[in-house]
């Protein structure tokens, strides 16, 4: 769309961690917008998070497979209305594994491929781009949507509330924003800021999974129009490793 003076590539930002430009096209984009309005309604729907100093995090979540509150999981909404949290769907399970693959740069194709409609069933056949090792992975449980508008942003934290090393899958909708990934000591340098835009991708695993990371900015209006989203959305997909679904 845009027309780059320097055109932006996959990057491994740091051991594990990989940027992939771009990787859902418009139309991906619009179903997953389409799929988060659905999630954010109530019950257990889009709510503002409050940490356990008496703050409130900026940026408002909804969450799929698990619930996460600061700081564990549980499977009713246990800082909010407490209903039920909303089910985790076979295919963004389908659309993690095919990020990982993709970042990885073990698959040939770039882009989730087929698209698949949220809601429908998955296709029980593996990917015949997807590696074998990745069917070894446990299927991807948790999603953490968080809506950001206004002057949210988030903190340097680490997603360490997960009981498996899986990769964290990270996609992002609208607003373009600045996220900062670090390293797994402290919230301190080295890191590195990365732009990024509706449509991309980031996976985070390997020696990069307890990485700190965090959103310091998003830039306001920026979201394609073609997309109609003020704001920025990001889905992290995650492993639980709970056990026992
Ligand atoms: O919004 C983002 O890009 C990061 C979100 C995040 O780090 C999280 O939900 O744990
Ligand atoms: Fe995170």
């Amino acid at each position: 769309m845009d027309a780059e003076l320097f055109p932006r590539s996959r990057t491994e930002i740091a051991p594990g961690a990989v940027h992939v430009p771009d990787w859902l096209d418009m139309e991906r984009q619009r179903r997953l917008l389409a799929a988060c309005r659905d999630w954010a309604r109530p019950p257990a729907g889009l709510r503002t998070v409050r940490t356990p100093g008496g703050g409130t995090m900026t940026a408002r979540q909804v969450c799929l497979g698990h619930h996460w509150y600061p700081y564990g999981y549980a499977p009713t909404v246990v800082d909010g209305d407490g209903a039920p949290v909303k089910p985790f769907p076979a295919w963004l399970d389908t659309l993690a594994r095919r990020a990982v693959a993709d970042a990885a740069g073990t698959a040939p194709v770039k882009g989730p491929g087929p698209a698949t409609a949220p809601g429908a069933a998955a296709d029980p056949t593996p990917d015949p781009r997807v590696p074998a090792n990745l069917h070894d992975l446990a299927p991807y449980d948790i999603a953490l949507i968080n809506f950001y508008d206004g002057d949210a942003r988030m903190g340097m934290h680490r997603d360490s509330d997960e009981k498996s090393d899986a990769p964290v899958v990270s996609l992002s909708l609208g607003d373009t924003c600045v996220f900062r990934f670090g390293n797994p000591r402290s919230r301190a340098r080295p890191y590195t800021d990365v732009e990024l835009r509706s449509g991309d991708l980031f996976v985070f695993g390997g020696p990069s999974r307890q990485a700190y990371h965090g959103v310091p900015r998003v830039y306001a209006g920026t979201a394609p129009p073609a997309l109609g989203l003020a704001g920025r959305l990001n889905i992290t997909l995650r492993v639980s490793g709970f056990g026992g679904g």
